[in-house]
């Protein structure tokens, strides 16, 4: 087998291994995991009375299954919502599921939706069984599906292991392990923000990106295994061996900055999955704790007139406008406190600003002239506190005239120029608050590098490590042997690093059960 051949059929072969399982179904005969077991489970929360509950089975046995829990013989009608009685099936020997006649119990009238393979979540057979949501009810079904497993004559049926249903899904070629992710994601979001990043991973822009990145890969790597069959062939004569390495080499550049572009971007929206760390800063009294209760709606932070009640940081995670905000309130800024815990307080309300996204300043409008004390002020414009984004919030207007607002906004330009938008507000009559969050969510998009018309982009921390471990490294161990015209292979060999890479991101690498163990694992029992 000459060089090429080999590449071939060690790497071209892979992504038709995975196109195959995804086409398998043009052709439909069997889904790859016909014959594993039918596994079943609740899929949605448990223990927790509802309205409905939906149970869910997959498999080569969830036509049986129909068949016995509605006592019927005909064949459910496919993704067609049907009105059946659910009893518990009838000849199985338990005797506590039937009356002393014999008669079956039944258990429930329930919705059932029957996907015939492999036009289903999972690529398999699937009924959804929409129950009434009760305890009692659910287990009943749950435990009725269970006295159907009969190893003895073949029919294995068991409970779901967590993540069973995605991992069949992947196993038929349903979808790649970033659209299995994508979808845990979009279950596990908790804010807008968070939805439309996944949503992004399970339509599949991912999959469809790194899938090109693999082809560029494999295509160079194809380019120079050319050299090395040429020159094992000394009869052929390649005249243009340095043209083609330099196009490869031009090539894994572009492929390596926009493999760091796509790295940077998802570092800026991992922010949407931790939070924007959002401080509140101001002498004491100014209304930081009223302001959190503005843009939360809650009473998490203690008001008082008391000045110096928030003797400490609290944080507390919220929503503005769709995105995840970790708040902090922190004890006013003073110089010349006394108490100790205050003190500890404000050093802490210092640090928690250097460390934060973003600061809100808040400047009580009836301290005119006296806005910025000057402890602030030095930390405003110290060395640690550049860069940093900041919004000036200027407090109590419902308390101050027009005339007299108008002089505390020039009194601040005056000091900090443009370089911090200035917002009035009353956390009182809440006039400006809307205004506020429109300037945060501005903030936000900038800092997350999302907005309307672009989405985010979230990948796991797997996808991540994997990225920057094997297919960035892989890359700049290529680009860094600059010699490499002198040992092709080796060369090639950092090549096929990235592209393994590649492949172990989006499952299509062979050997990966302990990557799938460990993907699987995190799923809710029912996905
Ligand atoms: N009239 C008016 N009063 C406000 C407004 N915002 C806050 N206050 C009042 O100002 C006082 C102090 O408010 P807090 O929110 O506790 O102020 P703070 O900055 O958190 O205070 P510390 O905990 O001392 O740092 C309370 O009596 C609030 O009711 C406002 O917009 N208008």
């Amino acid at each position: 087998m000459n060089a090429l051949s080999l590449l071939r059929s060690q790497f071209i072969s892979k992504p038709l291994l995975f196109k195959r399982a995804l086409n398998r179904f043009s052709g439909f005969t069997k889904p790859a995991t016909s014959q594993l077991p039918t596994i079943y489970a609740l899929s949605t929360p448990a223990n927790q009375t509802s309205a409905i509950a939906i149970i869910r089975v997959s498999g080569t046995h969830s036509r049986y299954i129909y068949n016995r829990l509605t006592n019927s013989s005909v064949s459910p009608p496919i993704r067609k919502a049907i009105l059946r009685n659910i009893y518990s099936p009838s000849s199985i020997g338990s005797k506590q599921h039937h009356h002393q006649d014999g008669a079956e119990i039944l258990l429930d009238s329930s919705l059932l939706l029957y996907f015939q393979a492999p036009h289903s979540f999972t690529g398999e057979d699937v009924l959804e069984l929409h129950v009434h949501g009760g305890k009692a009810v659910v287990n009943g079904l749950l435990r009725a599906i269970d006295l159907l497993h009969d190893r003895s004559s073949g029919k294995d049926i068991r409970f779901a292991l967590p993540g069973d249903f995605s991992r069949r899904a992947f196993q038929n070629g349903k979808f790649d392990l970033t659209q299995l992710e994508g979808i845990k994601d979009l279950i596990d979001s908790e804010t807008e923000s968070q939805r439309r990043s996944a949503l992004s991973s399970f339509n599949g822009e991912n999959r469809v990106l790194f899938e090109n990145w693999r082809n560029s890969i494999i295509a160079n790597m194809a380019q120079l295994t050319a050299i090395i069959d040429f020159a094992d062939d000394n009869s052929q004569e390649i005249d243009n061996t340095d043209m083609i390495f330099h196009g490869v080499e031009n090539s894994i550049k572009r492929l390596r900055d926009e493999i760091l572009s796509f790295m940077q971007k998802v570092e800026k929206s991992s922010i949407l999955q931790d939070g924007m760390k959002l401080v509140l800063l101001g002498a004491p009294n100014v209304g930081k704790s009223s302001l959190v209760n503005s843009l939360t709606n809650d009473d998490i932070s203690i008001v008082s007139d008391i000045p110096g009640t928030t003797r400490d940081s609290i944080d507390a995670m919220i929503t503005i406008n769709g995105y995840k905000v970790i708040i902090c309130d922190t004890a006013g800024i003073r110089a010349n406190s006394a108490d100790k815990i205050e003190i500890l307080g404000i050093e802490r309300a210092r640090k928690k600003s250097i460390q934060s996204d973003l600061c809100l300043f808040i400047v009580d409008a009836t301290d005119f002239p006296n806005l910025l004390p000057e402890d602030i002020s030095d930390h405003l414009s110290s060395h640690e506190f550049e860069g940093k984004q900041v919004v000036i919030v200027v407090n109590k207007s419902d308390l101050v005239s027009k005339d007299e607002m108008v002089k505390v906004v020039n009194k601040l330009e005056t000091r900090f120029g443009v370089s911090y938008p200035i917002v009035c507000v009353s956390c009182k009559t809440k006039e400006g608050i809307e205004s506020l969050i429109d300037i945060l969510t501005r903030d936000f998009e900038h800092l997350s590098q999302s907005s309307a018309d672009s989405s985010p982009i979230v990948v796991s921390k797997r996808v991540t490590e994997i990225l920057k471990n094997d297919v960035f490294y892989g890359l700049e161990e290529f680009l860094n042997s600059k010699n490499f015209d002198n040992d092709i292979v080796m060369a090639t060999e950092n090549l096929r690093y990235a592209s393994d890479g590649i492949a172990k991101i989006t499952g299509q690498a062979i050997g990966i059960e302990d990557i799938l163990d460990s993907v699987f694992s995190k799923f809710c029992i029912g996905k």
